[in-house]
């Protein structure tokens, strides 16, 4: 098995305390990855607080604190590891700007794990979590129902919160939900079934993240290069060489294989892979690696490296969902930059369709602007062909981000419906 397949990329969400940091802490705890450090300045701080348990929120807060003192990262990774499997969970902060954050952390997550409060039920942000998963195409859905302790292990309470976001799930065609009862704080069914739920017969978080079968959501069909760099060492050693470097979108890639880069049209065979290590035999999302072709064809970065017949659309005129993240409106007739792949042009919104009201999945066709956090259909024109994908088969070729070109801030996601 290729040895990035042993991995998983999860993100959390939730509303402002459900129990997001503590969740995370007690993975890292009983995962055992927790730094002995890290670990005593956690139990001081719970002693202080007067708590007679060691308050894992703490631990998750105290990572989060030293992180924000830079400004520009909206989301932590956090790695952690069992025999089976490593794990990356993209820990964003939940209360301001959640969709942002949860479009920042999801958009490369196999799976996304939502969490409510087993007292409050369903809030309208477990809705939106929900909808913003399936939106940004994440394969896998857990529902975790924390606090189960809180509800003397109820059955019923948790048969009823589970019955209401299978229902609103199916609306949303999640294609893989998996909903557990837990206590984060006390550790039930994180890691072991728990003793105090003998009715839930699934598996324990820990499980089911170890074992969720991700090797077959990646998209192996389609082959997708998009060039970064384009190396040329100009010595005399290696007078001729060439290499194209970048990230494989999707696809594989083998010396031999007839491809074709776009926009030009040019075709070739591919010579060699190699990676930093040396050649390989095979290239697959998402390895960085330098492709050598057998002709010397004019290639750049923002180029892309297809195969004859299978190639990407290359399109100026891009319908796509949108979830817009800046605090001024998005208008129809703003100009924007736009990064795709590894091109990046500029772009402006010729329309907006609709509004989409993430309760009720109801559309407004007569929205006239965009505002924090909403989500809604936009066309826009491109300066410069992008080559893409529609977002549903392709994750990679499919999204952009929208810049402000003043503020060089991402005010935008973008999801490729159709293109043309
Ligand atoms: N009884 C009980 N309390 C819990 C459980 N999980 C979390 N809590 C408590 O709920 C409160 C909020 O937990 P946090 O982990 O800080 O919640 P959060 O969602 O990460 O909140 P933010 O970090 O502010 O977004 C804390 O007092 C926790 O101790 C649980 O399973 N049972």
């Amino acid at each position: 098995m290729p040895p990035t397949m042993d991995m998983l990329r999860f993100a959390t969400a939730g509303s402002v305390d459900d129990g997001k940091s503590t969740l995370i802490g007690r993975l890292l705890f009983d995962s055992k990855s927790i730094f002995e450090d890290q670990l005593s300045a956690v139990e001081a701080a719970s002693t202080a607080k007067g708590d007679d348990y060691v308050n894992l929120a703490l631990l998750t807060d105290g990572l989060r604190a030293e992180r924000e003192q830079g400004i520009t990262i909206d989301v932590a990774y956090r790695y952690f590891a069992t025999p089976r499997r490593k794990f990356i969970i993209a820990d964003t902060p939940g209360h301001i700007q959640y969709t942002r954050n949860m479009v920042t952390g999801a958009s490369t997550a196999d799976l996304a794990i939502i969490l409510v409060d087993a007292r409050k039920g369903l809030v309208e942000q477990s809705r939106r979590h929900a909808f913003l998963a399936t939106l940004l195409r994440v394969p896998h859905l857990v529902l975790a129902v924390n606090k189960m302790d809180l509800v003397d292990y109820s059955q019923e309470v948790y048969d009823e919160i589970s019955d209401e976001f299978t229902r609103f799930a199916d609306k949303l065609n999640v294609s893989d939900l998996t909903v557990i009862p837990l206590s984060a704080l006390k550790g039930d069914n994180i890691v072991t079934r728990s003793a105090n739920m003998p009715w839930y017969e699934g598996p324990s978080l820990l499980h089911h993240l170890e074992h969720v079968h991700v090797s077959s959501d990646r998209n192996l069909i389609d082959v997708r290069f998009p060039v970064q760099y384009v190396i040329r060492p100009q010595s005399s050693q290696y007078p001729d060489y060439r290499g194209y470097a970048g990230t494989v979108a999707s696809g594989t890639l083998k010396a031999g294989d007839e491809i074709m880069v776009l926009p030009s049209g040019f075709t070739s065979t591919i010579a060699a892979v190699e990676t930093a290590d040396g050649p390989v035999a095979e290239a697959f999302p998402p390895m960085a690696v330098t492709v050598r072709l057998n002709d010397e064809i004019d290639i750049s970065r923002g180029d892309m490296i297809c195969r004859p017949q299978n190639a990407p659309k290359v399109a100026q005129n891009i319908d796509a969902m949108i979830c817009w993240m800046a605090d001024d409106a998005l208008r129809p007739g703003r100009k924007l930059a736009i990064k795709h792949t590894s091109r990046s042009a500029r772009a402006v919104v010729k329309d907006l369709e609709y509004r989409l009201d993430v309760n009720t999945l109801h559309r407004d066709p007569a929205a006239t602007e965009l505002n924090l956090n909403d989500i809604g259909r936009i066309r826009l024109r491109t300066t410069q062909p992008l080559l893409c994908d529609e977002y549903a088969r392709n994750r990679e070729t499919g999204g952009f981000i929208l810049i402000d070109e003043n503020t060089n801030r991402t005010v935008g996601a973008g999801m490729i419906t159709s293109a043309d």
